[in-house]
C-alpha cells in the first residue's frame, strides 16, 4: 500500500466492537441490581484446536471484563456426542447460566446439528438453534448469530438506512451467509445470495451497493469486481503462507485492490472478527434480561 492513495474508508471493527462492549458493560450493574445476580455465559470447548482455544479464552476474558459470570467447560477431544449433550442439558437447567455457546467446529464423532438442537433456544446466544433461525427467517425477534449481526451493525453504523440497496452475500453457510441474507432482507435490501455454483460472480458483485464476502476463499473478491463506492464487509479469516516460514491473515476480499474502489471496507484483521465476541456479550445480556422477566436495554 506504500505510496498509494487509498480511496475507500476503512471501517474500524475493533473500535466499533469496543464501543458495543462498553455499552454492554455499562448495562450490567442495573441488571445485577434488579436480578440479584450477574448475567452468565457458559462456553464449551471440545478438543484442542488452537484457533478455538484462542477464541474461547477471549470470550471468557471479555465476559468477565463486562462484569458477567463466565463458565468455561473444556472437554477432551474424544468426548462422545451423548456426553456433550448431557453437559448441555445440565447448562440448560442451571439458573446462573443465561447463554450457552458450544465452540465450533466440533470433532468428527459429534453431529453439530444434534448438539445445537439440544440447547434451550432461550439460552442460544449463538442464534444457531432452528427455533431462532426460523424466527429470523420469518422476521420475528430472537437470537441472531453473532457474526452476521455484527456485520449488520457495521453496515448501519456506516450507511444508516439500508432500505432499497442492492446487496450481494457471497456464501450460504447457516452461520453467516443465510442469516446475513435474512438480516439484509429484513432491512428491505434487495438481496442476492451467491455461492460456489453461481455463474459470473464478478458481474453480480458489480451491481451491488453492499458486498458481504463469506466464501472462505482467500482474497477471492477483486477490486475490479466492485461498483465504485460500494460498502464491502469481509467475513473471511484465512491464514496464508507469507514466505520465510511465516503466515499472514487475509480475508475473502483482495484488500489492496478493493480499497481503491470501495466507498468503505472492513479490514482483516480488525474488521468483522472483533464484532463476533462483542455481539455475543450483547446477546447474553439480552438473554439474561428476558430470562429474568426484565426489558433488555435499548440501543445495544
Ligand atoms: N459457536 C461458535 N463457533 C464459532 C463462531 C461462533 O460465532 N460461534 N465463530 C468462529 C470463531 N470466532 C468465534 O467463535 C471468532 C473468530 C474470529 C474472531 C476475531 O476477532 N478475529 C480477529 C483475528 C484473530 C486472529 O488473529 O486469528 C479479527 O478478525 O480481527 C473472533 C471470534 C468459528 N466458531
Amino acid at each position: 500500500m506504500e505510496g498509494r492513495t487509498v480511496s475507500g474508508a476503512i471501517i474500524d471493527g475493533k473500535a466499533f466492537a469496543a464501543g458495543l462492549r462498553e455499552r454492554v458493560a455499562a448495562a450490567v450493574p442495573t441488571f445485577v441490581e434488579a436480578a440479584g445476580r450477574p448475567p452468565g455465559l457458559a462456553v464449551v470447548l471440545v478438543g484442542e484446536d488452537p484457533a478455538s482455544q484462542v477464541y474461547v479464552r477471549s470470550k471468557g476474558k471479555a465476559t468477565i471484563a463486562a462484569g458477567m459470570a463466565s463458565f468455561e467447560h473444556r472437554l477432551p477431544v474424544e468426548t462422545s456426542q451423548a456426553e456433550l449433550i448431557d453437559l448441555v442439558a445440565r447448562l440448560n437447567a442451571d439458573d446462573a447460566v443465561d447463554g450457552i455457546l458450544v465452540q465450533l467446529p466440533l470433532p468428527p464423532q459429534i453431529d453439530e446439528g444434534a448438539v445445537i438442537d439440544a440447547i434451550d433456544p432461550a439460552k442460544d446466544v449463538d442464534g444457531f438453534h432452528i427455533a431462532n433461525a426460523g424466527r429470523l427467517a420469518t422476521g420475528l425477534p430472537g437470537f441472531v448469530p453473532c457474526t452476521p449481526l455484527g456485520c449488520l451493525m457495521l453496515l448501519k453504523g456506516r450507511l444508516g438506512e439500508l432500505a432499497g440497496l442492492d446487496a450481494v452475500v457471497i456464501g450460504r453457510s447457516n452461520i453467516v451467509g443465510k442469516p446475513m441474507a435474512r438480516l439484509l432482507l429484513n432491512e428491505s435490501c434487495t438481496v442476492t445470495v451467491a455461492h460456489s455454483r453461481t455463474r459470473d460472480l464478478p458481474s453480480l458483485v458489480r451491481r451491488a451497493d453492499i458486498v458481504v464476502a463469506a466464501a472462505g476463499r482467500p482474497e477471492m473478491v477483486k477490486g475490479d469486481w466492485l461498483k465504485p463506492g460500494a460498502t464491502v464487509i469481509d467475513v473471511g479469516i484465512n491464514r496464508i503462507d507469507a514466505g520465510e516460514g511465516k503466515t499472514r491473515l487475509v480475508g475473502d476480499v483482495d484488500f489492496a485492490s478493493a480499497v481503491e474502489v470501495a466507498g468503505a471496507i472492513t479490514p482483516v484483521p480488525g474488521g468483522v472478527g472483533p464484532m463476533t465476541i462483542a455481539v455475543l456479550l450483547r446477546n447474553t445480556l439480552v438473554a439474561a434480561h428476558i430470562r429474568a422477566g426484565l426489558v433488555p436495554p435499548a440501543g445495544l
